[in-house]
């Protein structure tokens, strides 16, 4: 009965191994099965029972109605060796919040060196390694607190694991008892974590030296004040989850779900606005509009620019990085609309459920974009119901804050300063399953448009640098004149979201 109480009323359910072959090759595979099997079905993965939700209603039951009934995660071999505990997250993702000043500045200082590194008017280059280099760096910055040029050994280590870890294909998650052969991706992946576990334990010592109660530097620091507050409030960190090994997983984490996904997004971004220069040459003029050339766009030009957030929203809409968002789990006998669920079962969200389209269809008359946008054009409106990129309710994605302040940055500054003309010969931007949906690898010239070439030491270089200076005197000001609280931790205060939201609190004031 795959999973559902026998006698009750199960979904409709498909014969397992028939399908396996093709999931791995077409993410959209379930949007074929659901014309024949209809919006909720069940189907066995190996020896795990699937339930496939195909529906925003069913979707939202699952995700926000009974959101903490289906709030488990599987126990994937890749998940085990990459993360265990999801729900520690929430100490330190909270700290990613928008309305973060500091978070806008690592940021936009990425952006600024990555646009110094395109400038090759000649070639066509391959832009992944500067946009994995500019998140990876916006990650570090603020988990460590350091930012790292491209070539240092420590950060190529880095670039290199996260790689190994997102090429991995999810076939041991399916049949766990693959592992006991030898597997190329599985070796590869324990390489790469060994790797991190070395990076990070490194990074763990050298906080331990220089901390200072006073000072607060990075998301490594916030942890290990609420760990040694808690000591000395001699209380056991086993009871709050803040061990030494949990304070190193809960950041390294941070570099799982954070580097690879936007980085993702970012290079499916860049891809469309080759494929679709109409949209290219609106969100240029919009940014000539509300920006002009004597400044950089920042996160509160966001409003000013709809059609840029809702090209944004589109990519995100048509190709879903997370093509199954992550499995869920039932953690007690449920039902999902009309079907009894028993506990255990897992269930996939497809959000490539709703009208997918093909990255190279886009036609003025067809104006996808438009869906996002009011009817004047002037403005966003609210996405579909079905529209759910970051997941929802209490499964949904903590870095959802710093994705949309990562992606509006970052394409903003490349998009006000660089033209990707389609006169290059265009790749096949096909899907390449893995943890991600990522495509192919691909070229493009970046041009610097015309107003940037005739000046390129105008007033937004002049602005870069007096931001440089006001972030150097901020720091100095905030680090040594003002002393910082140190976070509380009273046994009565003893819940872990207390001592994020602390965290939060002290990072958004720097
Ligand atoms: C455009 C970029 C991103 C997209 C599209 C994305 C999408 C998602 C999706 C679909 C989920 C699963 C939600 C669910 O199961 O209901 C998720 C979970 C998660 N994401 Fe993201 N994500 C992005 C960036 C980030 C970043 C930058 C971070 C952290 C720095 C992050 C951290 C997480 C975490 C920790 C979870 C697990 C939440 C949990 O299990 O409770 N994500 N993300």
């Amino acid at each position: 009965m795959n999973g559902f109480a026998p006698g009750d009323r199960s979904p409709p359910s498909i014969p397992s191994l028939s399908i396996i072959g093709s999931l791995l090759n077409c993410p959209c595979f379930f949007q074929q099965l659901q014309k024949k099997y209809g919006d909720l079905y069940s189907l066995m993965m190996g020896s795990h029972k699937v339930l496939i939700v195909n529906n925003h209603h069913h979707a939202k039951e699952v995700l926000i109605k009974k959101g903490k009934i289906f709030a488990g995660r599987p126990r994937t071999v890749i998940k085990l060796l990459v993360n265990s505990r999801w729900e520690r997250y929430s100490v330190s993702l909270c700290m990613f919040g928008e309305g973060s000043v500091s978070i806008e500045k690592i940021i936009c200082r990425e952006a600024s060196s990555m646009c110094d590194m395109l400038t090759d008017p000649e070639h066509a280059v391959d832009l992944a390694p500067e946009l994995t280099c500019a998140v990876t760096n916006v990650v570090c910055a603020l988990c460590f607190n350091s930012s790292y040029k491209r070539g240092d050994a420590e950060f190529e280590s880095m670039l290199r694991y996260s790689q190994g870890i997102v090429d991995t294909d999810s076939l041991v998650d399916i049949f766990p008892w693959l592992q006991i052969f030898p597997n190329k991706d599985l070796k590869i992946l324990r390489q790469c974590v060994s790797v991190r576990d070395k990076l990070l334990q490194k990074k763990y010592e050298e906080h331990k030296v220089n901390y200072s109660d006073n000072v607060q530097r990075d998301l490594l620091d916030a942890l290990l004040r609420a760990k040694r507050s808690s000591e000395n409030n001699n209380t056991s960190t086993h009871d709050v989850g803040l061990t030494e090994d949990r304070v190193l997983r809960t950041v390294g984490d941070i570099f799982g779900a954070g580097v690879e996904i936007t980085t993702t997004v970012l290079k499916w971004s860049i891809a469309y606005l080759v494929h679709n220069p109409p949209v290219q040459r609106k969100v240029q003029q919009e940014l000539d509009n509300k920006i002009g050339k004597d400044r950089h766009p920042q996160l509160s030009d966001r409003g000013n620019l709809p059609y840029l957030e809702a090209t944004i929203r589109e990519v995100l809409r048509i190709r879903p990085v997370s093509p199954l968002l992550i499995p869920h789990v039932a953690l007690q006998d449920t039902s999902v609309g009309e079907y009894t669920v028993q506990k255990g079962t897992r269930v996939i969200i497809n959000p490539c459920s709703s009208e997918s389209v093909n990255i190279t269809k886009y036609t003025e008359s067809s104006n996808p974009i438009g869906r996002f946008l009011n009817e004047e054009g002037d403005g966003l409106c609210c996405p579909s119901a079905s529209y759910l990129p970051f997941g929802a309710g209490v499964r949904v994605c903590l870095g959802e804050a710093l994705a949309k302040m990562e992606l509006f940055l970052f394409l903003s500054w490349i998009l006000q300063k660089f033209t990707m003309p389609t006169g290059q010969p265009l790749s096949d931007l096909q899907d390449k399953f893995g943890v991600v949906l990522q495509h192919k690898k691909f070229k493009v010239i970046a041009k610097l448009r015309a107003d940037w070439e005739k000046n390129p030491t105008n007033a937004a270089m002049l602005g870069k640098y007096i931001m440089c200076v006001f972030c150097t005197l901020e720091t100095f000001v905030r680090e040594f004149v003002f002393m910082k609280p140190a976070i509380k931790y009273h046994k009565s205060n003893m819940n872990k979201m207390n001592i994020l939201r602390q965290c939060n609190s002290m990072i958004n004031i720097n």
